[in-house]
């Protein structure tokens, strides 16, 4: 657990405490829970409370905003139509919100992947309103989490502004209905996967089944910890860390009888940013990795990869 309110105190030995301890966090594991984040709990509550009103619709009323209406990814996927461990299909539904710009932005002009409009259901209300606040509150907390990554790595701390200019954002709102406790293989929430971006903020509900994959190979639960976030880095990352910092495995099983409801916020910053080995981040004698890659090729070959793998069984 870090708490993160040190990256907004005034003295430099704060924020560099919390750089330390990112630090350590994402060479070992990876994975983190977040606490100081300044996020209200009303506002949490809230983006919880509408996702489950948002998926207690009819599908038809769903399919209203199907995600195929969208040119930026943007809308509703029924159960089963992904498939995160690139191998059987996830027993949840989804509706993939982002960064709400409209047509005329320059960005979306310019046909930056995945930057547009949302997709806003109608009947909800407060959802949008709802959303839209913590989408922006989110953006907030991942651009103080890339001043605590500069700390970490020991680099100027507006080393990353660029890369938050008009980030991509993605926010799921996932639904993942119960399923049995001997779940065979067949029955995964989230199939096993690393991120694709740079940072995951993840909101769940009281229900728990994240699971993450530890050092040895097993499988470590995170429960939910109330007023905190499960937080942990992408393969962006890893990509430009040369794999200091870990993109870790995780899961989602679903065993606690319930509907379970969760929020992860995605973000993987400004699609002309290039990603390539940070300063500091070789070792003695060891060269880069990884090529040099903007976000936005980084992002639509994660996306390519995945698409093919989901096409191989879904429809
Ligand atoms: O729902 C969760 O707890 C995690 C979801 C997740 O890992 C993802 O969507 O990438
Ligand atoms: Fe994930």
């Amino acid at each position: 657990m870090i708490d993160i309110s040190g990256l907004s105190s005034s003295k430099h030995e704060d924020r560099k405490a919390v750089g330390a301890q990112i630090r350590a966090a994402c060479i070992e594991y990876g994975f983190f829970y977040v606490s100081g984040h300044g996020v209200p709990q009303g506002l949490m509550d809230a983006a919880l409370e509408q996702t489950r009103a948002f998926f207690a619709q009819p599908d038809e009323q769903k399919a209203k905003v199907a995600r195929t209406k969208s040119f930026c990814n943007r809308g509703w996927d029924p159960l089963k139509a992904e498939s995160l461990g690139l191998d059987v299909p996830d027993n949840k539904e989804t509706l993939f919100l982002g960064l709400d710009l409209p047509l005329d932005h320059p960005a979306v002009v310019a046909r930056r992947f995945n930057h547009g409009p949302n997709q806003w259901p109608e009947g909800l209300p407060g959802f949008k309103t709802t959303m839209r606040a913590y989408h922006a509150a989110l953006r907030d907390v991942s651009e103080r989490m890339m001043v605590g990554l500069a700390l970490a790595l020991d680099l100027p701390e507006d080393y990353f502004e660029d890369f938050n200019d008009t980030p991509l954002s993605t926010m799921r709102l996932l639904h993942y209905p119960p399923q049995p406790v001997n779940a065979g293989r067949e029955q995964v929430g989230a199939g096993a996967h690393t991120d694709f971006g740079a940072l995951t903020f993840l909101l769940q509900d009281e229900n728990g089944g994240l699971q993450v994959q530890g050092l040895d190979g097993e499988w470590i639960s995170a429960p939910p910890i109330p007023g905190t976030y499960v937080f942990n880095i992408g393969d962006a990352i890893a990509r430009w860390t040369n794999d200091l910092f870990r993109s870790t495995l995780h899961r989602v099983i679903n065993v606690s009888g319930k509907e379970r409801y969760s929020v992860p916020f995605f973000y993987s910053g400004n699609p002309d940013h290039v990603l390539e080995c940070l300063p500091g981040c070789l070792k003695a004698g060891e060269s880069p990795r990884y090529p040099a890659v903007t976000v936005e090729k980084h992002m639509q070959e994660c996306y390519r990869r995945a698409r093919e793998a989901a096409s191989s069984y879904v429809g």
